[in-house]
């Protein structure tokens, strides 16, 4: 089943599309993670999948109903990012009993586990939490809702690098007992790669690519030697970057159409073939014309 579907999705700021004509659709039980480079678009998309933004035109359903102000759409889901909103007056243990009383599947074991792992006081106040702790206890009331749609929008802001580890382990382990529609934007790809079943990479506002992790892994190869060998074996392929190292090494990485045979032959012609992590490769297709930050300094 579709939990999510949009189409031609489109959002206008004045001046400015930060959604434009998105096409795609997401099925039940899943973990997505949504990625791009900062002002991509992802928020405004995760915000409208939640129901807090209105789309300007296209058409989303979510849970077979167009989310903005739904009630059936905001019963099922829950949005997580840093500026999460409590009420002020309560203390974090009282945001928790209250957040049981709101979510349906809400799990109070969990949510106290996880909240003394983390050596949480119940007695101090969301408001005045570290900005990484801050991410830390709205993650907890994210795994804890077990809402059938969890959308985390850059949950580990502010983090440091174990309680993240913590976070994404956390994640899994609850979503392989629980299973549910996860969507995950970060710009921690290597991080979470493993996480992942699909990713859906969106630069401009537009969709760039949309498919399992697993494929995507395999949908692009490097290929290192000497420069004429490389140009000779990448002409012809869909080139996706290249970066020359010294006066006589290239390293291009290329769409992966090429079979066992030809591979074997290039390696033969002494070029080293090597995969391509998720992240560089989302980094290589989003990256600016601009050349590297070092034009920046040059010529001056
Ligand atoms: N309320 C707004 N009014 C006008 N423009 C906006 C508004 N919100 C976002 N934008 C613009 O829309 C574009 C997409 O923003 P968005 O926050 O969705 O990107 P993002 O992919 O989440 O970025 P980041 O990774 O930096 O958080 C950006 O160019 C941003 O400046």
């Amino acid at each position: 089943m579709k939990v999510i579907e949009c189409k031609d999705l489109t959002k206008a700021y004045i001046g400015k599309n930060a959604l434009n004509q998105l096409s795609f659709s997401i099925e039940e039980n899943k973990i997505t993670g949504l990625v791009g480079r900062n002002g991509a678009g992802k928020t405004t998309l995760l915000k409208i999948i939640g129901g807090f933004l209105k789309e300007t035109s296209g058409t989303i359903q979510v849970f077979s109903e167009r989310p903005f102000n739904s009630l059936n759409v905001s019963a099922h889901s829950i949005f997580v990012d840093d500026k999460m909103s409590f009420p002020p007056a309560l203390q974090l243990y009282e945001l928790l009993e209250a957040a049981g009383s709101f979510y349906p599947n809400w799990d109070m074991d969990l949510a106290e586990r996880l909240f003394d792992y983390f050596s949480f006081d119940r007695k101090a106040y969301h408001q005045r939490l570290s900005k990484g702790k801050t991410s830390t206890f709205n993650m907890i009331v994210g795994l804890a809702a077990r809402c059938p749609l969890t959308i985390f929008d850059e949950p580990t802001t502010g983090m440091d690098a174990v309680v993240r580890k913590d976070f994404y382990r956390a994640l899994l382990k609850d979503y392989l007992a629980f299973p549910r529609t996860i969507i995950l934007s970060s710009h921690h790809l290597d991080e979470i790669e493993d996480l992942l079943e699909d990713i859906l990479l969106i630069n401009d506002g537009k969709k760039h690519l949309h498919m399992p992790m697993e494929e995507l892994k395999e949908w692009a190869i490097g290929i290192k030697g000497a420069t004429a060998t490389v140009l000779e074996w990448s002409d012809k392929k869909e080139l996706i970057y290249k970066n020359q190292i010294g006066a006589d090494t290239l390293y291009a990485v290329v769409k992966n159409d090429f079979d066992e045979p030809s591979l074997m032959k290039a390696s033969l012609a002494g070029l080293k073939i090597t995969s391509v992590s998720a992240s560089d490769l989302c980094v290589y297709l989003t990256s600016e014309s601009k050349g590297g930050i070092d034009n920046v300094f040059s010529d001056r």
